[in-house]
């Protein structure tokens, strides 16, 4: 075990969940037992995490993404989840073993480009595997926290949430809109396309996807916080479709604190809603998750990207959180471990650690 991940642990044994999540006990905070602060509003008892790992880069030109899961969980995500007072599962890369799933866009002899889009057949392959795999542990009233691999794969997660919750709405944190259809990508990358095929929009409704990634999600069911680098006919399909956003520019005007609030007024106003978190490492700043594909500068700082899965922690509205864009292979050691950290706080932060 590294350094960190001691520290952290050592950090986290006396915690658990009956105490520091659950309820604020009745000794400390004035008469009575308080009321808890945290309430599941859509789960199942016991309150169980599955961990989805989906070793997968296909959706991106750079290998090393696949990479991601394996490194959150060797730095003990499992066991941290579990010190919240989760049951946790985990099943390893099985679900996808028998799709070729770490090959990246090298493999145009087999995947040929299609409708300008690398990769289609595997990424599509991939999505639908991860969206009955999210959608059977939604169905159980368990809450699949799928750890990526490339931002892609949230076209499978979010569709697999929208089967058991058709009526989840999703916040989507990234410095990036991933909005690109496949006449408007200039990449040719999936991960930067999921969320039009989510939506439906014109392009969309090509093979291999339409086979089963039906439109599962309106353009008021989705907000943005983070963005800072978004293509110009990205900028055209948010405008055209009213999407809400809340760029870098409104988190320096506002604060993190009215984005967040103001984002979920707007997608989930009486916190009735079941909520996807869809949290792309690379929306907070290069300093503090370096280790990712399509860095951006002037991102959210470490706080305002916890506070964030807090805020949506506090809702009791999560029923899926996906952690994207982790790449173990970019930057030294120190940039690695300190990114991969981050990776496992953040999806910490929003399955209640720092809530009393
Ligand atoms: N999930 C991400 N990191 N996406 C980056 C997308 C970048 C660019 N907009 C593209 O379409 O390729
Ligand atoms: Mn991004
Ligand atoms: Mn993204």
């Amino acid at each position: 075990m590294s350094f960190l991940a001691r520290r952290l642990a050592r950090s986290q044994v006396t915690r658990t969940f009956s105490t520091s999540v659950r309820r604020l006990g009745g000794g400390g905070v004035g008469e009575g037992q308080a009321a808890p602060t945290y309430v599941h509003k859509f789960l199942k008892e016991p309150p169980t995490v599955a961990v989805v790992g989906c070793p997968f880069s296909g959706g991106q030109a750079r290998p090393g993404v696949d990479l991601g899961p394996n490194a959150l969980v060797e730095f003990g995500l499992l066991n941290q989840i579990k010190q919240l007072g989760w049951n946790v599962s985990y099943d390893g890369a099985k679900p996808f073993a028998d799709i070729a799933h770490t090959r990246h866009d090298a493999d145009d002899a087999v995947d040929p480009p299609s409708h300008n889009m690398k990769n289609a057949r595997l990424v599509s392959a991939v999505c639908e595997r991860l969206a009955e795999v999210v959608g059977q542990h939604a169905k159980r009233g368990e809450l699949p926290v799928t750890v990526g691999g490339d931002h892609s794969l949230a076209l499978g997660s979010i569709a697999g949430t929208m089967s058991k919750h058709p009526d989840a709405c999703v916040l989507w944190i990234d410095a990036h809109a991933d909005i690109n259809t496949p006449l408007t990508t200039t990449t040719g990358n999936l991960h930067g396309c999921p969320v039009s095929f989510l939506l439906g929009l014109d392009g969309t409704d090509v093979a291999p996807f339409n086979k089963w990634a039906k439109p599962c999600l309106s353009p008021n069911r989705i907000v943005y916080i983070g963005l800072r680098d978004v293509d110009p006919a990205e900028k055209r399909i948010l405008r055209e479709n009213n999407i809400k956003c809340f760029t870098m520019h409104d988190v320096d005007k506002y604060g993190i604190g009215a984005c967040v609030q103001k984002a979920l007024d707007h997608v989930n106003p009486e916190r009735t809603r079941p909520v996807h978190l869809s949290f792309d490492v690379d929306a907070t700043d290069p300093s503090v998750a370096g280790s990712t594909g399509t860095p951006v500068r002037g991102g959210l700082t470490f706080r305002e990207g916890h506070y964030i899965c807090e805020a949506v922690a506090e809702t009791g509205c999560l029923v899926a959180l996906d952690i994207m864009e982790v790449n173990p292979t970019l930057g030294d050691e120190k940039l690695v471990e300190q990114t991969v950290a981050v990776g496992c706080s953040l999806a910490r932060a929003a399955l209640g650690e720092t809530l009393l």
